[in-house]
């Protein structure tokens, strides 16, 4: 039995695996430090608490990590060497690896000496082009690891799998995981070639946290006023869709009906548009466009308003299968097929690390 831990910025959660890879148990610990457990160690407890582990029937543990920086990509056997290599990135993913570093230490604490592996949410951009990967700065700059990464990628990896079982991976798939971080990549013949996220996973789309896309100078006035450490925080935990409508949360946002939490909500999808227009000029058209993540997979409302602002792109939508949440949500006239998919990165997870293992003879 495989134990696999995804730490999310605000969710936790475990799913037990037997060796055929079909899940036996799982649990789901959200809302971390937005109404529910206020930090992963507590969401990381609650999660382990409901599943009632038999630590004597595990064979390993695997983890999803968001960081790895230009070292860590591969999926690979937790030593204290991986251990330092992503606490060295916790400045850049600060809602990420700390609660990723928690999880390996809370299956150390539960079944000490257990073989434990760790997946990288970068992996899958591996494929994007240096054009699309490189800031324009010195080079004594970007040799320094100063450079485009993507995250998400476990479950955009997930999503490719699952369209392919489908029958429904087509050459030019928009994904966009829409979860408590958000982001949209541009999937070219099942390889990413363009992703909306950057060095961090600050980058890109509005966020429940954190803003997405804004001028470097805007970063830089907020060091100067707050200090860098608190510049970080503000655009880690203070920015985004909290900022704007006070709730990081989509639910709590829909539920406030406040007109600050309807121009955070449109704030969203205006982005989100945005960026969909530059992921589908870089793979020159889309024929496919999925939804995942929470707010992917279960808010009609938001991903009706994306669909509506791609229309110039031949999307054409079934407004009753878009409310019901179904699999597919293109009308038979849409020049783009359109699905939703569940993020499944733990099964992504489980299946690199099997891989490793074998590896490992
Ligand atoms: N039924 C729902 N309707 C609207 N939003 C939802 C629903 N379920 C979850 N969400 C939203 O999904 C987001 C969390 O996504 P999730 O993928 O679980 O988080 P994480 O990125 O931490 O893994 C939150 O904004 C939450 O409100
Ligand atoms: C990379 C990232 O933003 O992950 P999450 O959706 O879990 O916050
Ligand atoms: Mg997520």
């Amino acid at each position: 039995m495989w134990l696999v831990v995804n730490a999310g910025s605000s969710s936790v959660k475990l799913v037990v695996f037997d060796a055929g890879l079909r899940d036996v148990a799982r649990a789901t610990v959200d809302r971390i430090g937005a109404g529910g457990p206020p930090t992963h160690a507590e969401a990381m407890v609650e999660g382990l608490g409901r599943m009632g582990l038999a630590p004597a029937a595990l064979t390993a543990a695997a983890h999803r990590v968001v960081h790895g920086g230009v070292a860590l990509t591969a999926p690979q056997r937790v030593t204290p060497a991986v251990i330092a290599g992503i606490e060295a990135c916790v400045p850049l993913a600060p809602l990420h690896n700390p609660g990723n570093l928690t999880g390996i230490r809370a299956v150390e604490t539960l079944a000490p000496g257990l073989p434990q592996y760790v997946s990288f949410d970068t992996a899958f951009h591996a494929t994007n082009p240096d054009v699309a990967t490189a800031y324009a700065i010195p080079a004594e700059e970007r040799a320094r690891g100063l450079r485009r990464f993507g995250f998400h990628g476990l479950s955009y990896a997930a999503l490719v799998r699952i369209l392919r079982a489908r029958g429904a991976l087509t050459r030019r798939v928009l994904a966009f995981h829409l979860g408590n971080g958000v982001s949209a990549c541009a999937i070219l013949d099942g390889a990413s070639v363009a992703s909306s996220m950057g060095w961090s996973p600050v980058e890109g789309l509005t966020m429940g946290t954190r803003p997405g896309n804004l001028d470097p100078m805007v970063a830089l006035d907020l060091a100067e006023r707050h200090g860098v450490d608190g510049a970080r925080a503000l655009l880690n935990r203070r920015s985004g869709l909290l900022a704007l409508g006070g709730h990081s949360d989509m639910r709590a946002l829909h539920e406030a009906g406040t007109p600050e939490a309807a121009f955070a909500i449109d704030h969203f999808c205006y982005w989100a548009i945005r960026h969909a227009g530059s992921l589908i000029a870089a793979m020159g058209g889309v024929e496919t466009i999925v939804f995942t993540g929470g707010i992917g997979e279960n808010d009609f409302s938001v991903r009706g308003r994306i669909l509506d602002g791609l229309s110039w792109a031949g999307v054409a939508y079934d407004a009753d299968a878009n409310r019901q949440n179904a699999g597919a949500l293109h009308l038979a006239k849409s020049d783009v097929a359109i699905w939703t998919v569940p993020a499944d990165e733990e099964r992504q997870i489980a299946q690199e690390a099997q891989t490793v293992r074998e590896c490992e003879g």
